[in-house]
């Protein structure tokens, strides 16, 4: 049984927004999607979000208005510093502000917003299924209540946990930016089904079905998922010869890397937040 929340707004109604209203809605944390409210300035977003019965206003102040539990930014990066300036042209003193953006420090949101109390967090996409996995770190006026409500609307559409600071870009790295890997993998695994004959339906579901129970195994078994993997490989079998063909194609490395890259990238972003807005893409 979750806590319910009164009221909560997002600022910026797009892909990681909309994930997050339709998990908060789903799973009861607020009494309907009435009690949510976002803003944005692609109109094409506020009429998917309006559909779905969410409350919307092109004004980020109006957003500001009404939340009474939580503010939450989820614009791109380089719209931060611009939407803090929404944010403090309205007296809410009872919200918290909930950042999601890649890469933008509590320091720079502390900064945007002075005297107010903020939490940076990095949720993934599978917030809407009720699956993700978040982690947060709190500013330095934030309290154990609003540790409650991030934990509350956070928690009630997957995994949460607080970290420190400094390890929110790896989080990114891994499992924010994540969903996307697994796609990939999810999608070869249906291409290689497709091509040793399966139809394309068939091959995606079996394909998507497999991850979902291997991960299930993992977070069920926790045991370690070199052993599960070694219970799949019979000795000289038919899964060795395919994880032979993953090793020569690097797998491990490659993932190893894209982790890391997109790591990287979440460090360079608060800066190029902060300081670039002409040359958002940092080529
Ligand atoms: N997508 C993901 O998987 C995840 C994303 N995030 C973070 O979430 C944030 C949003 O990402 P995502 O949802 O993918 O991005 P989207 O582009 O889908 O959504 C952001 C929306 O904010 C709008 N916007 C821009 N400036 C303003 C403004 N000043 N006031 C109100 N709305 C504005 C944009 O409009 P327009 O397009 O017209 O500019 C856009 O519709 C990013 O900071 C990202 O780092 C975090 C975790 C996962
Ligand atoms: O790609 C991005 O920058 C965002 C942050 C994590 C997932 N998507």
């Amino acid at each position: 049984m979750t806590a319910k929340v009164q009221s909560v707004g997002f600022i910026g109604a797009g892909m990681m927004a909309s994930a997050v209203m339709e998990g908060l809605v789903s799973k009861n944390v607020v009494d309907s999607s009435g009690s949510i409210i976002c803003s944005d300035l692609f109109k094409e977003a506020l009429e998917k979000a309006a559909e779905r019965g969410f409350k919307t206003t092109e004004v980020n102040r109006d957003v500001c208005e009404f939340a009474v539990d939580a503010i939450i930014v989820a614009v791109k990066p380089n719209a931060v510093q611009t939407v803090c300036r929404d944010i403090l042209a309205v007296e809410n003193k009872t919200a918290v502000i909930i950042s999601i953006a890649a890469g933008v420090t509590l320091e720079e949101l502390e900064r945007g917003l002075p005297g107010r109390r903020v939490v940076r967090i990095m949720p993934n996409t599978p917030c809407q299924v009720g699956e993700g996995a978040s982690c947060y770190s709190l500013g330095t006026l934030a309290n154990a209540q609003d540790r409650e409500i991030v934990e509350v609307l956070f928690g009630a559409v997957g995994l949460i946990r607080e970290v420190p600071e400094h390890l929110i870009n790896a989080v990114t790295g891994l499992s924010g930016s994540g969903p996307a890997y697994v796609f990939m993998f999810i999608e070869a695994l249906a291409d290689g089904g497709v091509r040793a004959g399966l139809t394309r339906a068939d091959a995606l579901k079996l394909a998507a079905q497999t991850v979902k129970g291997a991960a299930e195994m993992v977070l069920k078994t926790e045991s370690h998922p070199g052993v599960l993997k070694d219970q799949v490989c019979s000795p000289g079998g038919t899964t060795i010869a395919g994880c032979d063909e993953l090793e020569k194609g690097g797998f491990r490395s490659a993932t190893i890397q894209a982790v890391k890259a997109a790591t990287k990238r979440s460090m360079q972003l608060g800066h190029v937040a902060e300081i670039d807005i002409t040359n958002k893409y940092n080529l």
